[in-house]
């Protein structure tokens, strides 16, 4: 049965934030990670969300926060252990995402053998552009996208170059967590991360499809 509810706002359903790491193997090189031979997954909680208009702040435990541009899925059917063949059926469309990312913190976390919450997880740490409608994108395995801080182009990529598909991270995200309608999947970012700074500006698009803009801020 169709949902009478408005996807239109995923971002306050309040639905899980699933991210996959390391999906292109430019960005795995450039931080001397191996290219993964099965996803890594993290989660991000709804309160990590920022639309248009709100700053993304640099948390105060972190002295280098990275952008990194992906393209997100927003669940439209739940399922559990959704077959491959089946995966585009369970997508109401899409948005533009950041993933912000305390690197200081990750490279400690990752040291010290532990989870990458702080690094990944705070609030302000997943700005999100419109929803997309599924229609809007033709294939989600052919998109430009890109982001600029400053006006200085940062980060390109085509999500041609993902390792794994994204009817292979719904199939395979939905074997161990039961996806449920209003999710956010994060299918990963290429290469080009870098530092940003209070004050900087972030803009970030899908070439032809959608742009966005955000100012980073820190706590007072
Ligand atoms: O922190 C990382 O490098 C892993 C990650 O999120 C990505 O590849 O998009
Ligand atoms: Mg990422």
């Amino acid at each position: 049965m169709a949902s009478t509810r408005n996807l239109n706002r995923f971002w306050e359903w309040g639905r899980k934030i699933i991210c996959v790491g390391r999906n292109y193997a430019d960005h795995a090189k450039e931080l001397k990670n191996a290219v993964p031979t099965e996803p890594v997954l993290f989660l991000k909680p709804p309160s990590a969300y920022v639309t248009e208009g709100s700053a993304i702040m640099v948390p105060f435990y972190s002295h280098n926060l990275h952008h990194e541009v992906e393209l997100g899925v927003v669940i439209g059917k739940g399922g559990t252990a959704i077959p491959q063949n089946a995966a585009m059926d369970h997508i109401a469309g899409y948005a533009l995402c950041l993933d912000m990312t305390a690197r200081d913190v990750q490279d400690e976390c990752k040291t010290k053998g532990l989870p990458w919450t702080l690094a990944k997880a705070f609030n302000t740490s997943c700005p999100v552009s419109e929803f997309i409608t599924k229609e809007k994108i033709a294939d989600p395995g052919n998109v430009k996208i890109w982001l600029k801080v400053n006006d200085q182009l940062r980060q390109e990529g085509n999500t041609s170059q993902m390792i794994f598909s994204i009817p292979f991270l719904i199939s395979y995200i939905s074997e161990i967590i039961t996806l449920e309608e209003g999710d956010l999947i994060l299918t990963g970012t290429p290469k080009g991360v870098s530092s940003v700074q209070e004050h900087d500006e972030l803009q970030a698009g899908i070439e032809g499809i959608v742009s966005m803009k955000f100012r980073v801020d820190r706590p007072e």
